[in-house]
């Protein structure tokens, strides 16, 4: 089990240790670890507006690792959401490539996208909010209901999730018995429940006190560490950029750093 590292990439923390020689097993960690689990190569978006064409990405290049936190920040405007689209694959490049698991992700159909993304990534994002009918519970349920996850295993996972975001004591409560925070943490147990490999969060604390915000992200750092995740959050939060792995700042469409 990975512990969280904090700075420096956990991925290469892992690799480190499984210098040790004559490890079969730690050789093949070592050799997983270094995969990228996302690619996204010389990347372009580009929006026709009336006749005007508005080019919003301008050649983007990102490696996402295993059980890796990266962040985004980026005055509003500069492009995050919009490459967070395109890795999450609900939008597609007009330019260059994205590879998810080593396969092209970016000439993929919609239905074949759609796929992956229930299975394989979990969203916090403004239009994957909760339900409100539904209870903490049954929201979370609903995304393992999406990836076809077996009934049977449904309970555990369920409690399971919720009890890692703290939630266990209120599972039973719909959204509006919940505060903000208390909601957002019934998002994040929804968005890891089918086991994504990759959690994608725009702004997951944006609405949240300082106090509630450094809460979010201990979950975060659990998630990384205990249910080999990998995420990328898009945040203009200073402070929260610290447990980062790496912090890519996106000015006018381009990474500056
Ligand atoms: N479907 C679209 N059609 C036309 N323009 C778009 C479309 N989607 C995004 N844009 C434009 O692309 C630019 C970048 O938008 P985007 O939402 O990616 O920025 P952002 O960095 O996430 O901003 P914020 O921090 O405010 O969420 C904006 O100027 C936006 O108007």
């Amino acid at each position: 089990m990975l512990t969280w590292l904090g700075r420096g990439s956990t991925a290469e923390k892992l690799s480190e240790k499984v210098e040790a020689p004559g490890e079969k097993t730690e050789a093949v960690i070592k050799e997983s670890v270094q995969k990228p689990l996302l690619t996204v190569r010389n990347v372009e978006r580009s929006f026709d507006v009336g006749s005007q064409k508005i080019r919003v990405l301008k050649g983007i290049n990102l490696e996402l690792f295993p059980s890796q936190l990266v962040m985004l920040r980026g005055r509003s405007g500069s492009g995050k959401t919009t490459l967070m689209n395109l890795m999450g694959g609900l939008d597609t490049p007009t330019e260059g490539e994205i590879d998810f698991n080593g396969r092209p992700f970016h000439t993929w159909n919609d239905d074949k996208r759609t796929e992956v993304r229930r299975k394989d990534i979990g969203f916090i994002f403004q239009a994957y909010a909760l339900l409100p009918l539904l209870s903490a519970y049954e929201n979370v349920e609903l995304s393992l209901r999406m990836a076809k996850t077996p009934r049977a295993e449904w309970k555990a996972r369920i409690t399971s999730c919720l009890d890692l975001v703290g939630l266990s004591k209120r599972m039973h409560h719909r959204p509006f018995e919940l505060s903000g925070g208390e909601q957002q943490r019934v998002a994040i147990a929804k968005a890891i429940a089918h086991k994504p490999s990759l959690l994608l969060a725009d702004e997951p604390t944006a609405e949240l006190d300082s106090q509630m915000a450094a809460q979010i992200m201990q979950v975060f750092k659990e998630i990384v560490a205990n249910e080999n995740v990998s995420i990328c959050m898009t945040t203009h939060d200073p402070t929260i950029m610290e447990v980062a792995d790496h912090v890519y700042e996106m000015v006018d469409g381009v990474f500056v750093k």
